[in-house]
């Protein structure tokens, strides 16, 4: 089966660059991005690249060659839906807010709207590709709200997680470790479906990179790996605590374990804590999974990645209240980085947002900058938690367009975002223009001690 439109609901930080980077690279397909988020739509087409909703390296030249050649974004999800042979769905699973399953079952009402919508719309065969990170099992659920409708049309549904990082999502894209597509693997429509799909990916992945699997093992894959990766963070965040009271060194343990081979090196690096929309999600929901089946012991092996990440933020925020003499009651504090890591705009979970709730607790005055962050943005973030008024986060946070702004007239510094540029700050001036002593806390093994305390900084860094 030769596929010649593509339709993927949800116009995100996975939909966008999926779909340009598909539509770039299998030009006779047709691939239509909806949301029905009007303004994103819009900025998705704004005639000036730049202007696209999601900051991605590489991300604006991929969109300026394919869009409007075989790549077009729309609010008109059921004209999409109609015309499509494959659909993909890309929208948000968040964690659930309310009713059962609260604060850890991922909320699946945007997917189950979305088959609601295709069952309704669909007048002829389609596959439909669960891209979007959902609970093992959902494709059942899917099936059963699909194949309900009544009009005898055929769906095939397939999994197809996806694996990009944010900051370097084009290049997770263009060159994938793998891709993972789970499908029905008993039946020959079953079959069918996936070899279509594994044909798109084909146009530039390597076969060999293309793994298939039944559909059960692909969902639970995609929440495996998150859970893996974030657990190497905390694994070595629990480290850095100990490195701080015994005199070794976080980064130097890092290079140590991860020099062997069966360890490696990636995902060991100490930080603040780790953020971004999903991996904290997707572990709550691996935790609640786990729980529905009476499986109390896995569901508490994995839940300890998220405490461990909790403390590591909220130890990070008292050490700087502790090492200001107990209190940063009226002392302006400077935040360098807002977003979750570097090269991307995204905030979602950013431990910045939680250090700053806590140093708001203890009534700081707080100064933010973020080269890719606006101050909308973090006011909406920190408005999001509920625990101060709207008022009081605009009176006592500041939003500014330079770090040596932030950080002038300052008590102490705080990096936690590991933009490159603040590698490049002139820290002489910076530390001329604070108050002293001046106190520099970094939250991400950014930056080096011994020229910092040369100039004359009181630095403190995680794990070490
Ligand atoms: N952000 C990331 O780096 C990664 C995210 N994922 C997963 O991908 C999924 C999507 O994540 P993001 O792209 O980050 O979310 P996002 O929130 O950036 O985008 C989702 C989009 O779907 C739209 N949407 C929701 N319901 C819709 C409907 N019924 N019709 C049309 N549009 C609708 C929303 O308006 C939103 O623009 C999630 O399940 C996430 O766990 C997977 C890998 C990486
Ligand atoms: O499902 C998802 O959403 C994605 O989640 C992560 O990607 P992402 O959250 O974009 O970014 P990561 O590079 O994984 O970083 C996550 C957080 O961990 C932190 N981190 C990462 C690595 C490390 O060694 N130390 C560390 O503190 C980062 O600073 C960041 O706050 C995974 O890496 C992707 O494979 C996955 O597709």
């Amino acid at each position: 089966m030769k596929i010649k439109n593509i339709c993927c609901i949800g116009a995100g930080y996975v939909g966008g660059p999926t779909m340009a980077v598909i539509a770039q690279k299998c030009p006779s397909v047709d691939v239509t991005v909806v949301d029905i988020n009007e303004k994103r739509i819009a900025a998705w087409n704004d005639p000036d690249v730049e202007n696209i909703p999601i900051y991605e390296p590489g991300l604006s030249d991929i969109v300026k060659e394919a869009r409007d050649r075989n790549l077009f974004f729309s609010t008109d999800v059921n004209a999409a839906i109609d015309k499509a042979d494959m659909i993909f769905i890309s929208v948000n699973t968040p964690t659930k807010t309310y009713g059962i399953g609260k604060g850890m079952a991922a909320d699946l009402k945007w997917i189950e709207l979305c088959a609601r919508q295709i069952a309704e719309v669909a007048k002829n065969d389609k596959i439909i590709v669960e891209k979007s990170t959902l609970p093992v099992r959902t494709a059942a659920a899917l099936k059963d709200i699909l194949d309900n409708t009544g009009n005898g049309v055929k769906f095939q549904i397939l999994s197809n997680p996806e694996f990009l990082a944010e900051g370097t999502a084009v290049e997770d894209l263009k060159k994938p470790d793998r891709v993972l597509i789970g499908g029905d693997i008993d039946t020959p429509e079953g079959k069918e479906a996936m070899e279509a799909l594994v044909n798109i990916y084909a146009s530039w992945v390597p076969k060999e990179n293309i793994l298939t699997t039944n559909v059960w093992s692909s969902e639970l894959s995609k929440l495996t790996a998150n859970a893996f990766l974030a657990q190497r963070v905390s694994s070595i965040n629990a480290m850095s605590e100990l490195c701080e009271k015994t005199g070794a060194d976080v980064n130097e343990v890092a290079k140590a374990v991860g020099m062997d081979s069966r360890v490696g090196p990636k995902f060991l690096k100490a930080s603040v804590g780790f953020g971004g929309s999903c991996f904290q999600k997707d572990i709550l929901n691996l935790v609640y999974i786990a729980k529905t089946f009476g499986l109390n012991e896995v569901a508490d092996y994995w839940e300890q990645v998220i405490i461990m990440n909790d403390h590591q933020k909220r130890r990070f925020a008292a050490n700087i209240v502790k090492t200001l003499y107990n209190t940063v009651s009226g002392k302006k504090i400077a935040i360098l980085g807002w977003a979750f890591k570097k090269d991307t705009n995204d905030t979602r979970e950013s431990a910045a947002i939680y250090v700053t709730d806590y140093l708001l607790n203890e009534q700081a005055e707080v100064v933010v900058y973020d080269p890719k962050v606006n101050s909308e943005q973090v006011y909406a973030d920190l408005e999001y938690l509920c625990t101060h008024s709207n008022e009081e986060i605009r009176e006592r946070v500041k939003v500014v367009t330079s770090a040596e702004e932030a950080c002038k007239d300052a008590h102490a510094i705080a990096v936690l975002t590991e933009w490159d540029e603040f590698k490049e700050l002139d820290w002489k001036e910076v530390y001329e223009n604070m108050l002293k002593p001046a106190f520099l806390f970094d939250g991400r093994r950014l930056l080096n001690r011994k020229t910092k305390e040369d100039i004359g900084f009181e630095f403190y860094a995680i794990g070490s």
